[in-house]
């Protein structure tokens, strides 16, 4: 079917920086040429009359080389199926195709700073454009083993629950689960106002499949912030094809690899959605045609996140630290999709749609949540011992649940009803007032250091408090230094 007779190909005129492509392809070769044979959404045939393009080569389509193409698959000696990365609107049977015979290719270095770049590294922001700039390929293999280190140091965060019940791991991976609306990510922009500004490295934000405005909202909040300078921005947002989904997160490490491994700087790199990274993997799987696996997701699940997630790693140049939101379908934590990337963090951070319905923001589950960090060697033996006891309490409270719900807590004996009492004034006391949200609750943000959270909890579970109203320890800061002080 793919095979037919084709028609000659039409004369490739490249005309440079059209389609706001800042990469004009280069005048092609005669075998790099070919045509369209067939257009199916964002599945496009292309006949090469000489040897076809092998895998992952970037293909450009039209005249003017307005659409962008990725071999994805080849067909027979002369026909590949390529996946568009951007949209194939327009293109026809016999529309010209030139290979660039090479993978994708995005800017590095330095120039990015401060810059908000798409899936091709073409600028988003006013300023000039990247096409100068030295250019990579975004299919890098993650490095060798003896490159790796493993060092555990604790990344902090100034954000009470996180800090004591799930601490990050510098040059680690740390996920964000969540349902919809639990507020992943509020907590991701409130990480970055915590941890950019005191970050003494590079930033780089990657936006997977989420919303555009959630985007303009960052750049503008990085700019108040003051910290935009040393952060650069690649989306991929919903709006766009799965294929530029799907291939935004390898951009964006492809520029976090260059400061780590020629810059040697520090990386912090927090992406916003990997489930939509995921998503884009299971559409492009379909467009090709794949037999879906378990729940649909598509047969590569496993492989596509690792190619991904490995590539994210500490070598002895610098560290890449990384927080990823990851979304989780129907608030099913079974599902293939948050397993999958479960495996690959060394911190889950585990958002509770019962949590966020009580107001209990930041709505961190404190039993789901851990850390390979959270070992007296690591954390410390005081860390170690508040938040196991804090653990204990919570764990002991939700037992306890039932029983108050059928007979009240009358019924309790005085011990369970202490382990109430204290419970209920952690979970406020882990609440905390976010700078993001300031405009909107009201309360004015905090950061809170692991001592002062330590001090709290101890101070909590010592019943320091127990007269107090709940309420005057629900969306505080540090506690005061006496429980008589508001
Ligand atoms: N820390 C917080 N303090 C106060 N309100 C919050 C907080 N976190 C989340 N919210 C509320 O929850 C809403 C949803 O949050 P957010 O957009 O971060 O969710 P999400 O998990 O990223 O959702 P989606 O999966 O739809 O992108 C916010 O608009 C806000 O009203």
């Amino acid at each position: 079917m793919h095979t037919q007779p084709s028609p000659p190909s039409p004369d490739f005129t490249v005309k440079a920086g059209s389609d706001g492509m800042e990469n004009a392809p280069p005048s092609p070769k005669d075998s790099a040429r070919g045509h369209v044979v067939a257009v199916r959404g964002s599945v496009i045939d292309v006949y090469f009359p000489g040897e076809p393009p092998s895998m992952n080569c970037e293909l450009r389509i039209g005249d003017c080389g307005e659409v962008v193409a990725e071999v994805a698959s080849q067909l027979d000696p002369h026909t590949v199926r390529a996946i568009a990365i951007t949209s194939p609107r327009g293109l026809s049977r016999g529309t010209a195709v030139q290979s660039l015979e090479r993978p994708m290719q995005v800017p590095v270095g330095k120039p990015l700073l401060g810059r908000v770049l798409d899936v091709f590294g073409n600028t988003l922001d006013d300023g000039e454009s990247l096409s100068s700039v030295e250019h990579r390929s975004i299919h890098q293999a993650p490095p060798t083993i003896n490159r790796r280190i493993a060092k555990s140091e604790v990344f902090t965060t100034g954000i009470k629950a996180i800090d004591l019940l799930s601490p990050l791991e510098r040059g680690g991976k740390a996920g964000l689960f969540g349902g919809a609306g639990v507020g992943k990510t509020v907590l991701i922009t409130e990480l970055i106002h915590n941890i950019v500004g005191g970050h003494d490295g590079i930033s780089l934000f990657c936006g997977i499949g989420e919303r555009c405005r959630e985007a303009e909202e960052l750049y503008r909040e990085m700019g108040t912030a003051g910290v935009r300078d040393n952060t650069v921005m690649v989306f991929g947002q919903m709006n766009e094809p799965p294929g530029a989904r799907f291939r935004v997160g390898h951009a964006a490490m492809t520029m976090a690899e260059s400061f780590r491994d020629d810059a040697k700087q520090d990386v912090l790199l927090l992406i916003d959605n990997i489930f939509r990274f995921v998503q884009a993997g299971m559409e492009v799987s379909g467009l090709l045609g794949q037999l879906p696996s378990r729940v649909g997701y598509q047969p590569s699940l496993a492989s596509d996140l690792a190619e991904l997630e490995e590539r994210i790693c500490t070598t002895s140049d610098a560290a890449i630290t990384s927080v990823q939101a990851v979304y989780v379908p129907a608030d099913d934590f079974t599902d293939p999709s948050a397993v999958h990337t479960f495996a690959h963090l060394s911190a889950t951070v585990v958002l509770s749609r019962k949590r966020a319905s009580e107001g209990l923001y930041p709505a961190i589950d404190p039993l789901k949540s851990t850390s390979e960090m959270m070992l007296p060697g690591v954390v410390g033996d005081r860390h170690y011992q508040t938040a196991s006891e804090v653990r204990q309490t919570l764990a002991g409270y939700e037992e306890l649940k039932d029983i108050i719900a059928m007979l009240g807590m009358e019924e309790l004996s005085r011990q369970d009803r202490l382990t109430v009492n204290r419970a209920r004034r952690l979970e406020r006391f882990l609440t905390q007032p976010f700078f993001t949200t300031q405009q909107f609750t009201g309360h004015e943000g905090h950061m809170v250091s692991i001592d002062d959270t330590l001090d709290g909890c101890e101070r909590i579970l010592n019943d320091e408090f127990q007269n107090r109203p709940e309420r005057d320890l629900y969306m505080v800061g540090k506690l005061p230094s006496s429980p008589s002080c508001t």
